[in-house]
């Protein structure tokens, strides 16, 4: 692989005898990963129904490798949610943020949604998730993920940082930063990425997140932990970024992620590396920070630094709440075929459309809101319409009119092409859950042996 010239030159200077060790790796293979969503399924489970070959990766305890000409993404479970295609060391930062059920998340920069969709497992539905992206276009790929994994219990956003901190100054428990950056970890997995570091450079990214991790820091309550990670190499935008946290939140301090982590006995760090203080001129604190290296993991390049903020007294952090709805008769009947118990005063009716909001949300109003919570369905023409996402957010267990599939059924991959199909079997008129080897794909609507196709159009298999 050719690399850019001053990239080679400022690795030389930084890795010395190892740099050969370093620039081999570019000649290798790069690791294809997925991660299971523990919201819909256990690793333990997944492996029993895994159609494709698949081994542990050794420090994620629901991550694993596929071989390179496998295509895991085009297969019903991917349709039902089952796992997210993610790159190795991309699976880090989410698992190393210690999250509890309950916890109030923001995910900073969280679009597409790979570490988003980890932190709403660990919130198992418990709590909120606010994920953000300045981009409004990544945004909508980031929902589209959200709603794939089922997540009940996450707001989506598309504003700047410095809009949010207005609104949130000391809310979240926890933050993750995924900063935008300039992505030298990953030159080997897409080389395309090169062009954009010779248009942009170290410079540009660093001067961004010095900007982010401050509003980040803002939003965090005192005792809170922040997650800051980058998929790139140069000292300047992770130890720097870290080094220059410290200096302006001087109640902020660096934590090492390993032993904060709990539950430690399934994965192995053997290969991770720590920071390099010397490298900014920094203190040795940073020497918490952690780097995975090409060189010494089966993974691509990262950054991870766990910081806590310390507790003073502790902030109300109630900030108000949005007024809610009751459910129309309609929708009310659609509900009654559903397993679950919810609190009517989560439930918001906004123009015809359903919400479930999260147990925790703040007053959000004037923010650009892509999603405010669980959306459930709309009124058409007096008619509820239940929504993709709920279906995606559901258990089998949880609706009483399903029509499970097996995933070699050839009618599977006609559902997931939004093609009409005949039924045979005993089944009731109206809205059936359809399924996946018990796993929800979305809805369709039964009349006689005919299955209107509900299926998302957007979400069609192509
Ligand atoms: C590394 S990517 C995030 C990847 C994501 N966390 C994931 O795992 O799928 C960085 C993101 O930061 C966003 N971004 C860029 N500038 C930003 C800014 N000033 N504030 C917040 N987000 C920003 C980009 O749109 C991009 O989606």
């Amino acid at each position: 692989m050719i690399l850019p010239k001053l990239f080679e030159e400022r690795m030389k200077n930084l890795l010395k005898d190892e740099y050969t060790y370093f620039l081999h790796s570019y000649d290798q293979k790069h690791y294809s990963g997925l991660r299971v969503n523990t919201l819909k399924i256990t690793p333990e489970e997944f492996e029993n129904i895994c159609p494709f070959k698949i081994t542990r990766i050794p420090w994620i305890e629901n991550g694993y490798y596929y071989s390179g000409n496998e295509q895991p993404a085009r297969h019903p479970y991917y349709h039902a949610g089952l796992y997210y295609i993610q790159e190795p060391s991309a699976m880090t930062p989410a698992n190393l943020l210690p999250i509890e059920p309950g916890d109030k998340v923001l995910d900073l920069c969280a679009a597409p949604g790979g570490k988003s969709t980890e932190l709403a497992a660990k919130l198992k539905g418990e709590g909120l998730l606010v994920a953000n992206d300045i981009s409004n276009s990544r945004a909508k790929a980031l929902l589209k993920n959200i709603e794939l994994f089922g997540v009940p219990n996450a707001v989506i956003v598309s504003e700047t940082p410095a809009k949010l901190a207005n609104y949130f100054e000391g809310y979240f428990d926890k933050i993750l930063v995924d900063a935008p950056c300039s992505g030298e970890g990953m030159f080997r997995k897409s080389p395309s990425i090169m062009k954009n570091w010779e248009q942009y450079g170290v410079d540009y990214y660093n001067k961004l997140q010095k900007e982010i991790i401050l509003f980040a820091a803002k939003m965090l309550r005192p005792g809170g932990k922040m997650l800051y990670s980058t998929c790139t190499f140069s000292p300047e935008e992770n130890e720097g970024t870290i080094k220059y946290l410290l200096e302006n939140c001087p109640e902020f301090h660096v934590l090492n992620p390993i032993e904060h982590k709990t539950n430690k006995e399934k994965v192995s760090y053997e290969g991770f590396s720590y920071g390099k203080p010397e490298w900014v001129d920094g203190t040795e604190e940073l020497k918490n920070c952690i780097r995975l290296w090409p060189h010494k993991i089966h993974g691509e390049g990262h950054f991870i630094t766990l910081l806590e903020k310390y507790s003073s007294q502790e902030k109300d952090s109630s900030i108000g709440k949005i007024n809610h709805g009751s459910l129309s008769g309609e929708a009310d009947e659609f509900m009654s075929h559903l397993n679950i118990e919810w609190d009517p005063k989560q439930i918001d009716i906004r123009e015809d459309k359903l919400y479930l909001y999260p147990k925790e949300l703040p007053a959000i109003k004037g923010l650009r809101i892509m999603r405010p919570g669980l959306f459930l369905g709309e009124m058409k023409k007096n008619r509820f319409e239940p929504s993709q996402a709920l279906a995606s957010s559901l258990k089998i267990s949880e609706y009483n009119q399903t029509i499970n599939l097996s995933a070699e059924d050839p009618d599977t991959i006609k559902y997931l092409k939004c093609e009409t199909i005949e039924v045979s079997g005993d089944y009731k008129d109206g809205w059936q859950l359809i399924c996946v080897d018990g796993y929800p794909l979305g809805w369709g609507k039964l009349t006689g042996q005919t299955l209107k196709n509900k299926y998302l159009p957007g979400w069609r298999w192509m």
